[in-house]
């Protein structure tokens, strides 16, 4: 197994740092200790590339530098909204600072009449890479996650009205809610996978990853086309039919049947 490249001190480094009041040597050995004890308990890989530490996905949300999405990638929702399905992936990014995890509500940003939710399967890149052959594209997968691509509606009908950005409607804080990470080998196959979503619990959104227009492979070769893909990245690869508005007091329960759930609050910012 190769070096870890990182500073380890010994139990007695780390006792003469915490008697010289060294507290920023003693951060790094804390994180250093919190990290082993995370993967400990959930049974996560520490993967090690290029003799640089790297840490197999675990902790997307905190180290991952941009999401991907895909847009219009299931036809019913495309119809739903009055869209062709396009001939290309339609592609935006979303900022890593859109992250939240169960616990956090989701906050309907300033001036939004219309939030809506929409379910995705998230893939988290594992390894860098850059034009990346769709035979080998898996490779590059270290695991899977649970996200919504939260979607300021009404900011969106504006900005597609004026040839605009989508960026105000969906990558505001909080607008990617997301489960614990999901280690590849949890998933056999990412392309038969049933999503779902109920606010208040009613159902809204029942669909399956059978019917992605673009597959994996293909997503994440053509993106690695024009942007660099690094570990810890994730892409939203689309949501299914349902989609539709919440409001301030409901509550968003979604899953991947048998695989993961989570539940998430809608506040008022
Ligand atoms: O084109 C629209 O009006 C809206 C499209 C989306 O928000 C698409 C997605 O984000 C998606 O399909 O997942």
């Amino acid at each position: 197994m190769p070096k870890i490249n990182r500073y380890i001190p010994s139990s007695k480094t780390l006792l003469a740092v915490i008697k010289k009041g060294k507290q920023a040597d003693f951060k790094i050995w804390l994180d250093f200790f919190l990290t082993r004890l995370y993967f400990a308990s959930t049974n996560t890989a520490i993967d090690i590339m290029s003799g640089n530490t790297a840490i197999a996905g675990a902790r997307f949300f905190d180290l991952g530098r941009k999401i991907v999405a895909v847009g219009r990638n299931y036809r019913e929702h495309a119809a739903e909204l009055g869209n062709q399905v396009p001939e290309k992936p339609l592609l935006f990014i979303k900022p890593p600072s859109s992250y939240i995890r169960e616990g956090t509500p989701i906050k309907i940003p300033k001036g939004c009449s219309s939030l809506h939710h929409e379910v995705e399967l998230g893939v988290v890149i594992g390894q860098r890479g850059s034009d990346i052959p769709e035979d080998q594209a898996m490779n590059y997968v270290s695991g899977y996650v649970l996200a919504l691509d939260m979607t300021a509606r009404d900011f969106q009908s504006v900005a597609k009205a004026k040839g605009h950005p989508w960026t105000m409607a969906k990558g505001f804080d909080t607008s990617c809610p997301v489960s614990d990470f999901i280690p590849k080998d949890k998933i056999l196959d990412p392309h038969n996978l049933e999503l779902w979503l109920d606010v208040n619990g009613v159902s809204k959104q029942r669909g399956t990853t059978q019917d992605m227009i673009f597959t994996l492979p293909y997503l994440i070769s053509y993106i690695s086309e024009y942007f660099t893909l690094e570990a810890n990245d994730v892409i939203l690869t689309g949501t299914p039919a349902g989609v539709g508005p919440v409001v301030s007091g409901d509550v968003i329960k979604a899953g991947i049947r048998d695989i993961v759930e989570y539940s998430f609050r809608v506040e008022q910012k």
